[in-house]
């Protein structure tokens, strides 16, 4: 397992989630710092003519196995799930479930003490220059155990020849206790409870947002579903990027196969299902995953789609009865059914409503 210290890198913020904070990897910065490894390396050396100082020497070369790859590190959360047991559950549970050209690749590496430090003072100075998200703040990385993970960087060579977008698939399917003949799909109607319960939000317009757009079988659908990401990824693509997006969203077995696990993982739903299982919380997994593209614009060369974010569920620390709540919420509030009260103020783009 490889290690890595202030000596081997510099780890810049990329970004962060509700759990995990995502960096890119640098080549250590030799020249800022008076305690960086030039001058460590060079301390005890005798200095002849023939000898470079500290300053004149290149940085050092990044290990070819961090070639292509972020590290991907764990915050302190009450209840959270350690690395390891995170790591496990992906090898055992969720690789076999895929192909390899479809996941983002995960291994465990080791954090130096003084590293993992340094990334938390960093992050504690971005919310002083506010650069850190304000609904991050006050949550910092784990410095114990100090595991993280390599994992594919989908965001390399992000120029002109490519297109990179990510947004999370989440429920591709109803959920199995909705109401019949539910008027919102469990995506739309969570969105749109949340929404109604946050005061002030500006109206985005996110005509495509529902997910099942994204299993229809009308290229009309898939189209609404691929502008709402481009909006929220705040990309833009030449119609010919679009249309070969969309092509490839409408013959692409991957989702189906994520719908698929998702009904077969849980197919009762939250009040039925031991929500302690193995099989139910890899559905909740496959509901809150992410899924990464990289189109190119070269019309010769291939779409890359990878699922990433696909982290182990607890149902501990109130979870399960989070997600109790919620559905019943969902349920007896109207959300699903699009009869919520004061229902004139929320416009229903599902595509169970249309
Ligand atoms: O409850 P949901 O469906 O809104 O999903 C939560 C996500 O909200 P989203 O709607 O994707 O913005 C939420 O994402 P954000 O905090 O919004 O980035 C988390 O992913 C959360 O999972 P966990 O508690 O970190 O394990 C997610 O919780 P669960 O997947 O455990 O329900
Ligand atoms: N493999 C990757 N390539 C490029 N960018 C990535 C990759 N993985 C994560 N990111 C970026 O980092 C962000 C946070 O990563 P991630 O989704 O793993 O965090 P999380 O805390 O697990 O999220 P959540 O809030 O869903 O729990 C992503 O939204 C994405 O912008």
């Amino acid at each position: 397992m490889l290690t890595l210290g202030l000596l081997d890198v510099q780890l810049e913020y990329l970004a962060e989630g509700a759990a995990n904070v995502v960096y890119r990897i640098r080549p250590p910065d030799m020249g800022s710092d008076p305690s960086t490894a030039a001058d460590i390396y060079f301390e005890n050396y005798d200095y002849d003519s023939d000898t470079p100082l500290p300053s004149e020497i290149s940085p050092l070369q990044l290990d070819p196995r961090l070639k292509g790859k972020l590290v991907r590190l764990r915050k302190h959360l009450p209840h959270a799930i350690p690395v390891e047991d995170i790591q496990r559950h992906f090898e055992a549970i969720i690789r076999p479930l895929f192909g390899a050209e479809n996941l983002i690749e995960s291994d465990l590496c080791q954090m130096s003490p003084s590293l993992l430090n340094d990334c938390n003072s960093k992050l504690r100075r971005m919310e002083k220059t506010d650069i850190r998200p304000a609904k991050r703040w006050g949550v910092y990385l784990t410095e114990n155990p100090r595991y993280g993970c390599l994992i594919t960087d989908m965001t390399w060579l992000v120029d002109d020849t490519f297109v990179s977008l990510e947004f999370k698939p989440k429920w591709l399917v109803q959920s199995p206790t909705a109401p019949a003949g539910s008027k919102r799909c469990r995506s739309c109607a969570l969105r749109a409870m949340k929404k109604a319960g946050s005061t002030n939000q500006p109206e985005t317009s996110n005509a495509g947002s529902c997910p099942l757009n994204l299993m229809s079988s009308d290229r009309t659908k898939i189209k609404l579903f691929v502008d709402y990401v481009m909006e929220s990824n705040s990309k833009q693509a030449s119609q010919d990027v679009q249309r070969r997006l969309i092509d490839f969203l409408y013959r692409n077995t991957l989702l189906e196969r994520v719908k698929r696990l998702q009904l077969d993982l849980d197919p009762h739903g939250v009040f039925k299902a031991d929500l302690k299982s193995s099989d139910f919380l890899a559905a909740m997994t496959l509901r809150d995953c992410s899924l990464f593209l990289r189109v190119p614009t070269n019309q010769n060369s291939a779409i890359e789609a990878r699922l990433g974010d696909l982290d182990l569920k607890t149902s501990l620390g109130k979870k399960a009865e989070y997600w109790r709540n919620i559905e019943r919420k969902l349920i007896d509030e109207g959300w699903y059914t699009a009869t919520e009260q004061d229902r004139a103020r929320h416009e229903n783009h599902c595509l169970l409503s249309k």
